[in-house]
């Protein structure tokens, strides 16, 4: 299992002086995030009718590899013109967000933008790209969004899920057969990144 932290808010000063407590602190933060995703696969494994193991050893078992963003949205005096982020679905196996008390999350839920509401000391989870190919599509990678505040700033701690880049990831065999033919191909993650990153069809 890899963590790897990534700083979108381009403020060095977030960094240095609190780099050794923040090591700390997110190095223990991984360690319980852990054990939510295990538990989070393992149900998600059930929901499909399969053994609790089978999604996790799919996306790498302990070689599943954690990434942090963390996403500083300053205020803006227009908001009703800018987006925090574009609607996108994320390509993790699945993301587990804590953000701040300014709301901002937006799933697009029965053809409408729906506004996620703030709740405390809670993770928002987010099935992602590569849960919903495992799955054929029985469960969908959520699309999202978040807008920005004209007073206040927005921030989110988003850890992504994904798994290691030489994984195969495709339709689960237990779930294909004749009447359920494959919707996705199978790939390398490393390759379904490229292809997302690049706007590729998958
Ligand atoms: O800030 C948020 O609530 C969402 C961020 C997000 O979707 C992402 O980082 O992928
Ligand atoms: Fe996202």
């Amino acid at each position: 299992m890899k963590l790897i932290t990534r700083y979108s808010c381009h403020k060095p000063w977030l960094i240095s002086p609190l780099s050794m407590l923040h090591r700390e602190v997110t190095e223990v933060y991984n360690k319980e995030l852990l054990k939510v995703t295990d538990t989070l696969l393992e149900l998600l494994s059930e929901g499909l009718g399969l053994e609790g193991k089978v999604l996790k050893s799919h996306v790498g078992g302990d070689e599943i590899e954690l990434e942090m963003k963390i996403n500083m949205y300053p205020p803006c005096p227009q908001p009703q013109l800018a987006l925090g982020v574009e609607p996108h679905t994320d390509m993790s196996a699945l993301t587990l967000l804590v953000p701040n008390d300014v709301p901002g999350l937006q799933v697009w839920k029965d053809d409408n933008w729906v506004v996620v509401d703030y709740l405390p000391n809670a993770l928002f989870v987010h099935v992602g790209d590569q849960i919903e190919v495992l799955s054929n599509g029985k469960y969908k990678s959520v699309l999202h969004r978040s807008t920005v505040d004209k007073e206040r700033t927005r921030m989110s701690w988003a850890v992504f899920c994904a798994p290691p880049h030489k994984a195969m990831i495709g339709p689960l065999p237990e779930l294909v057969d004749e009447p359920n033919p494959a919707k996705y191909s199978t790939k390398t993650f490393a390759e379904y990144r490229y292809r997302k990153f690049n706007k590729l069809p998958q």
